[in-house]
């Protein structure tokens, strides 16, 4: 079922782990970023409302007749020089005011999923913030019926599985996440999990001990923004207290043998998001980034885009930017896709038919 809550037994990260065919090793490394766009691969960690390109808030803001205190699609893109999380954040949430319908929803997901399908990501789980919205009066209703249309439609007119994940507000009070939950209850078969995202440092995990134990009562996958500006220690809240099944960003986990040991072992997959790191100053620049040391290191780590139409690219310019600037090779491109097919919320069947997917555009080059 498309975008479904599976409320069954869910499937274990660690039930199907693909190996690496060792005749792949001989593709030659200048067919490698031709190979990066060729290969399926699964997005984990994006954001919906952080795919709205300049030119789809100034359409939707005429249509919804809007005020933005931007003059052109020229002076937008222009603000989009950031110095850490919070200075985006401040442009990310501005922009989404634009968005009052369905359609606009709808419009907005749809636009990415095409993009989606063009860099051949064959699933995505796209997280939403529900709170940007209902705090401007838009009902809870719009925003997730307008989003899961646009996941429904993805796998006819695109083959393109997509599902939604809800996130709460970390800057916001447990209370207001326990609110959103009770309202978006009535749509819990349009999304399959929670999430935690917004300004990380001062708001850890712990905040949503409650919350998520609920979620968690209620069936609903969990993951969490954690360790993407802030410590080590926010990495072991979501996994010990939050309980999460993935981690989003993850990058200063680097700091820490044992949690590094952890995450390893306990086949915790890191939702990592080079090009979002590299804008919001987490890495000097992107031959600095660890994407390389994390999977040296036995992690679940995957490729990710956060927020495409601020960061300066989809999928997959995450890949080729991170694998020109830090020397990956087409192991490590099979790794990466391989992981996020391991890292997805389906079913074992699913992640075999994508793996061997995976391996035939491997051995068609
Ligand atoms: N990179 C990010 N970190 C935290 N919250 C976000 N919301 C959108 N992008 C985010
Ligand atoms: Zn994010």
């Amino acid at each position: 079922m498309l975008c479904g809550n599976h409320n069954a037994d869910f499937p274990t990260m660690t039930d199907y782990r693909p190996v690496f065919d060792q005749n792949f090793g001989k593709i030659s490394a200048e067919r490698l970023p031709e190979l990066l766009r060729a290969m399926p691969k699964a997005e984990l960690h994006m954001h919906i409302e952080g795919s709205l390109e300049p030119e789809l808030i100034f359409a939707l803001a005429q249509r919804n007749g809007v005020a933005i205190p931007y003059a052109s699609v020229e002076e937008l893109r222009r603000a989009y020089a950031f110095t850490n999380l919070q200075s985006f954040l401040d442009i990310y949430y501005a922009g989404a005011s634009v968005l009052l319908k369905e359609q606009d929803f709808y419009d907005m997901a749809w636009a990415y999923l095409e993009r989606a399908a063009a860099d051949n990501v064959v699933r995505t789980e796209m997280f939403f913030d529900p709170q940007t919205h209902t705090a401007r009066g838009v009902p809870m209703e719009t925003v997730v019926n307008g989003l899961h249309r646009a996941c429904a439609d993805a796998q006819p007119k695109l083959g393109v599985s997509a599902a939604l994940i809800l996130c709460f507000l970390r800057h916001l009070s447990e209370e207001e996440a326990f609110e959103t939950l009770e309202q978006a209850l009535p749509f819990r078969d349009k999304f399959i999990g929670v999430g935690l995202d917004s300004s990380e440092v001062g708001h850890p995990p712990e905040k949503f001990a409650r919350v998520f134990a609920r979620c968690r009562e209620l069936g609903f996958h969990l993951v969490a923004h954690a360790g993407e500006e802030g410590p080590p220690a926010y990495v072991w809240s979501a996994l010990d207290v939050l309980k999460v099944e993935r981690v989003d960003h993850g990058v200063q986990s680097a700091k820490d043998p044992a949690l590094m040991k952890r995450l390893a072992q306990d086949r915790i997959p890191l939702t990592v998001c080079p090009l979002s790191n590299l804008k919001l100053c987490v890495f000097p620049d992107l031959a600095q980034h660890n994407l390389g040391a994390l999977l040296d290191a036995g992690l679940v780590a995957t490729v990710n885009s956060d927020d495409p139409a601020y960061f300066g690219g989809y999928m997959n310019q995450n890949f080729t930017q991170t694998f020109a600037a830090t020397g990956l090779d087409v192991q490590q491109a099979w790794q990466l896709a391989a992981n996020s097919f391991e890292g997805s919320f389906i079913d074992a069947a699913a992640k075999r038919a994508y793996v061997d997917r995976l391996n035939a555009v491997f051995a068609s080059f």
